[in-house]
């Protein structure tokens, strides 16, 4: 479904952020990307969404989404491909929401950008999606501004739209560490539940190994641009390769005796 082969990433004639870097997606699958702030997580991901900024450019290697590379794309195959076929979500939905304007008029604007409908047909499933990621009383959650809901809601209100139509693919850098652990086990939960409802991809990049431990069925470690560990769930908490590893590992916290993800 997705993958990455073999990139080399990098900013202006600055030394590669990251090199040499693999990675295969298939459908249904979680991938968890963890690592320390600076270690290229977020860089791997914008180099798939193809926004990486300033003077950030894939300088080797190929990024192929169902059949076609990615750093061939057109504006205008990004433009059908992005929020539809290709979905993000953010920490605390950062880029998604306009903190001045209503969820409704925005979530409406959101769609109709997508697809060509009525407003009043984008309103009922903005409404159908809010009430799919457990939001109660979705048209009041219409009304409001960002600012009048919580961080949890917020985030399904993101989440939801990141959903609309359905995507093969969804990419979430950090989508829960804005939040308190509950709501952050909840929205977990939720995203998993997205996978084996439509079979979504889901590609996540957390600080956060217990995050990934509990979600992904593929783990990568990375520090300082490179892949130091990557396995299925089993082998990174059982065989860790790198002292790096273990040590997350070993911060992660433990109840009776059982490491607890
Ligand atoms: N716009 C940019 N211009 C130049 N260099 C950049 C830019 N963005 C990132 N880098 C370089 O890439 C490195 C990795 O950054 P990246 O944002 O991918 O890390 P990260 O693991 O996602 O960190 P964080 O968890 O803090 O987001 C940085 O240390 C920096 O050297």
């Amino acid at each position: 479904m997705l993958k990455i082969d073999n990139i080399t990433v990098q900013y202006g004639n600055n030394k590669p952020t990251i090199e040499d870097f693999n990675l295969e997606i298939s459908s249904g699958e979680i991938v968890a990307i963890v690592g320390e702030s600076g270690s290229g997580k977020t860089t791997v991901i914008r180099s798939v969404l193809g926004l990486l900024p300033g003077q950030g450019k894939v300088t080797k290697g190929d990024i192929v989404f169902e059949g076609d590379s990615l750093l061939k794309y057109t504006d205008k195959q990004w433009n059908q491909c992005r929020g539809t076929k290709m979905s993000m979500i953010f920490q605390d939905c950062g880029s998604m929401i306009n903190p001045n304007r209503r969820i409704g008029s925005q979530f409406v604007e959101y769609i109709r950008v997508h697809e060509n409908m009525p407003k009043d047909k984008a309103k009922e499933k903005a409404i159908e999606m809010l009430d799919r990621m457990r939001l109660p009383q979705a048209k009041d959650i219409m009304r409001k501004y960002p600012f009048q809901l919580s961080g949890g809601q917020r985030q399904r209100v993101g989440i939801a739209m990141a959903m609309t139509f359905q995507p093969k693919l969804l990419i979430a850098d950090e989508p829960t560490s804005a939040l308190d652990v509950t709501t952050q086990s909840q929205i977990i939960k939720e995203m998993m539940e997205l996978r084996d409802k439509y079979n979504t991809s889901i590609m996540i990049v957390t600080h956060n190994l217990a995050v990934a431990l509990y979600m992904a069925d593929k783990i990568i470690v990375m520090k300082d641009g490179e892949v130091v560990d990557r396995g299925n769930r089993d082998e990174i908490l059982n065989n860790p390769k790198s002292d790096y590893t273990k040590r997350l590992l070993a911060s992660v916290p433990t109840w009776r005796e059982e490491r607890h993800a």
